[in-house]
């Protein structure tokens, strides 16, 4: 199975009747693990798929389903996962797990029953790992309102990323936070991190409606070439989409609302356009450009990568048209052919040692600027490396030396997280948790993290203690350029803002720390949320307080620099607050414009409604009144044929009636002829007997 085309796999789950339905009916039936039908007094619909999934089915039958595409993963092949269907169906439950064990506190290092395919794939993933020399790094985005927003840097939405293309890295997200994850737990906590800033509503039929698409993207990349001189990268998506939703006419939805509800649907329609496109083969044109969500996924629908989806239904039997609906798309889905081959690049192919070369130029950059300090030192540094850079491409490679450089970047990766840098440079970030956290008040303390950690590639303790790390004054010396200025990259918020925040691991404890030392006027706001809630059934101590977690992130992101605002005296603290007050205000006025701004979208859109209401209305209307007319119409036909039968009718009767006068008026004739003969003949007779008579002779009533 090098170079395999396949079908998608397509598996329908159908969730159990719940409290919130109010009803104990179903119009479901499973016949056999690949049927299902759906049967009420309207419609008798069969239909068969890779798997059917019952209400009873368990999460763990449903990682039965997708784990061979996982361990493909591990060998280099790309899967996406996508759970889609009607909202409250059970796409979230599905990927996830249950909603209410995401917030539970209490630490398992196992997972639960009701844990979800993500967690339960992470896991299988790091533990089918454990002899192999792969790093994963994982990142989460979510889609709301058309716009991309990475889940686990920016919780308030404040910064929309956006989608690129290049030779290097193909399609990606500019700015996308991607953090080397060593761990299961590493994953965990990036997912409940995710997790907790993701948009959600409640719903007529959803406590916790998810009101954007969320992809959790896993890169497995192996650390070494094999025999070949190949190096193995695959990519995992894990798509859980938000649900289609009708307009509620009856209760008035909230303008949010209804615009997430606008843009939910479109996408998904767009989704559907292009599983159509693919799915029919003879389109040249897939419209992927149509939704931000299958533009992201372009390289990973319907192009080399195994592919499977996961339709959620309800039972109930008043969103039958909607479970129609999916199992539609299910269908369609089916028909889609995946061409799929191994994700393997030679160790010395050349945007392989140029993507190394790249980073580990700003590993380097930030390490020296951790090291030294100065504007003018990371000027020359980044210079000599620009040159080194170049001279390198033109240098061939062996295996061996591609190879060590990506232990090397690997390498600094680490020891630049054990510096406590927060960094940027053109390309990457790499953050860090700060020395300064009180290793009490952490999620993560040394000996939970030590029992729980599952494929670990490297004992936590080997990332936490460093002897070349910097006090964390000097570490607070590097800032960026923007932060200095005031601002915030992300969020454009007042400095420091959440996205100061080094990593996702942030504790309760440094979160209040920060907020005694910032002078900022929403400083009183709890902006950090600490990684304590759970999900699937993993969490944080009760009581204990573990050690942070340190990992690295690297940001595709390009020209950001890098300068020296370490500053220390009074005035330029004053200078600097007067300027972040300026900001302040610089920002507010653009939050006033861009709630103008909104205002005018959302009249506009209301506006746009209210026509395509009109219209809709006018094309009924006017459909109504071709309809009365073409049943007039056909009605005064009716009369004509009526009356043209009734005309017949008596015209057969005429005609009859003619016929039978003819008959008697011949038979007249014939027996006024034969009276006429008869009388001739007695006539004849009497004249014949009186010429006998008159002669004497016999007469005879013989005649022939
Ligand atoms: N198979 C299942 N077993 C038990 N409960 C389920 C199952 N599927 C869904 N549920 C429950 O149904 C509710 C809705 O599920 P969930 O939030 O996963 O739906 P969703 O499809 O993600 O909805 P939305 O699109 O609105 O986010 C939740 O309370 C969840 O616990």
């Amino acid at each position: 199975m090098e170079n395999d085309s396949e079908h998608l796999k397509v598996a329908v789950r159908v969730r159990p009747l719940l409290e919130i339905d109010k009803t104990t009916d179903s119009i479901i039936s499973i016949p056999s693990s690949t049927e299902i039908q759906i049967v009420d007094s309207e419609h008798f619909i069969k239909s068969a798929y890779d798997r059917v999934f019952d209400p009873s089915s368990t999460q763990s039958q449903i990682f039965d389903f997708v784990s061979p595409a996982l361990n493909q993963a591990l060998k280099g092949f790309n899967c996406t996962i996508f759970a889609y269907g009607q909202t409250g169906t059970g796409k979230t439950f599905t990927m996830f797990g249950q909603h209410e064990s995401l917030q539970s506190s209490e630490f398992m290092p196992s997972l639960s029953p009701s844990s979800g395919l993500i967690p339960s794939s992470v896991q299988h993933l790091y533990q089918s790992s454990k002899e192999k020399s792969l790093t994963f790094y994982c990142s989460f985005i979510q889609i709301y309102n058309e716009h991309l927003y990475d889940l686990l840097q920016d919780p308030k939405r404040g910064k929309v990323l956006s989608i690129r293309e290049s030779k290097l890295y193909g399609i990606f997200v500019e700015g996308l936070a991607e953090f080397v994850a060593e761990s299961t737990d590493d994953c965990f906590v990036l997912i409940n991190r995710g997790n907790e800033n993701r948009a959600v509503r409640q719903t007529r039929f959803n406590h916790h409606s998810s009101r954007s698409h969320t992809i959790f993207q896993m890169s497995i990349e192996s650390d070494k070439a094999n025999k070949k001189g190949l190096i193995k990268k695959a990519k995992l998506n894990f798509c859980d989409l938000a649900g289609s939703e009708k307009y509620d006419k009856e209760n008035n939805m909230i303008r949010d609302h209804v615009k997430e509800l606008t843009q939910i649907n479109k996408s998904l329609s767009a989704l559907g356009k292009v599983i159509h496109a693919l799915g029919t083969g003879s389109s040249r044109h897939i419209p992927y450009r149509d939704s931000k969500l299958t533009r992201l996924l372009q390289d990973s629908l319907g192009v080399n990568t195994r592919t499977i989806l996961i339709a959620t239904v309800s039972p109930v039997p008043n969103f039958v048209e909607e479970t129609i609906s999916t199992l539609k798309f299910a269908d369609r889905a089916k028909q889609v052919m995946v061409k799929i081959k191994r994700n393997e690049i030679s160790a010395t192919n050349n945007q392989l040692i140029l993507k190394l070369q790249k980073e580990i130029q700003h590993l380097k950059t930030l390490l020296n600027l951790k090291r030294k300090g100065g504007m003018q030192e990371l000027e020359q540094k980044i210079w000599v490396l620009t040159e080194e850079n170049q001279k390198l491409k033109n240098i061939g490679f062996t295996v061996e030396e591609v190879e060590r450089l990506k232990v090397e970047n690997k390498k600094l990766r680490i020891e630049l997280q054990q510096m406590g840098t927060y960094g940027n440079t053109d390309g990457f970030y790499y953050t860090n948790t700060d020395e300064e956290i009180p290793k009490s008040t952490s999620p993560f303390t040394s000996e939970t993290s030590k029992g729980s950690r599952v494929g670990s590639s490297k004992p936590s303790e080997t990332r936490r203690s460093n002897p070349n790390s910097l006090p964390p004054k000097a570490s607070s010396k590097i800032e960026l350029t923007s932060k200095a200025k005031g601002f915030c990259d992300l969020c454009n918020c007042d400095f420091p803002c959440i996205h100061s925040a080094p990593s996702p691991f942030k504790t309760p404890k440094d979160f209040k720390s920060i907020e005694k030392s910032s002078s900022s006027p929403f400083r009183k706001t709890p902006i950090y949320r600490s990684a304590e809630s759970t999900f699937g059934g993993f969490s944080t101590p009760n009581g204990k307080s573990p050690e942070p977690r340190r990992m690295n992130v690297r940001y595709r992101m390009t020209n950001c620099v890098v300068e020296d605002t370490g500053v220390t005296d009074k005035l330029k603290e004053v200078e600097n607050r007067k300027k972040e007050m300026r900001n302040i205000q610089a920002r507010l006025n653009k939050i006033t414009e861009l709630e103008n701004y909104r205002k005018e979208q959302f009249k506009k859109e209301i506006k746009a409604l209210e026509e395509n209401r009109k219209r809709e209305e006018e094309d009924t209307r006017r459909k109504m009144i071709e309809d009365k007319k073409k049943k007039m119409d056909i009605l005064e036909k009716k009369k004509v044929v009526e009356e043209f039968k009734r005309n017949k009718k008596i015209n057969e009767e005429i005609e009859q009636l003619k016929a039978k006068v003819e008959m008697r008026e011949a038979e007249d004739k014939r027996r006024r002829e034969n009276e006429m003969k008869k009388q001739k003949l007695a006539e004849y007779y009497s004249r014949k007997k009186q010429q006998n008579e008159f002669e004497g002779g016999n007469y005879s009533d013989d005649f022939d």
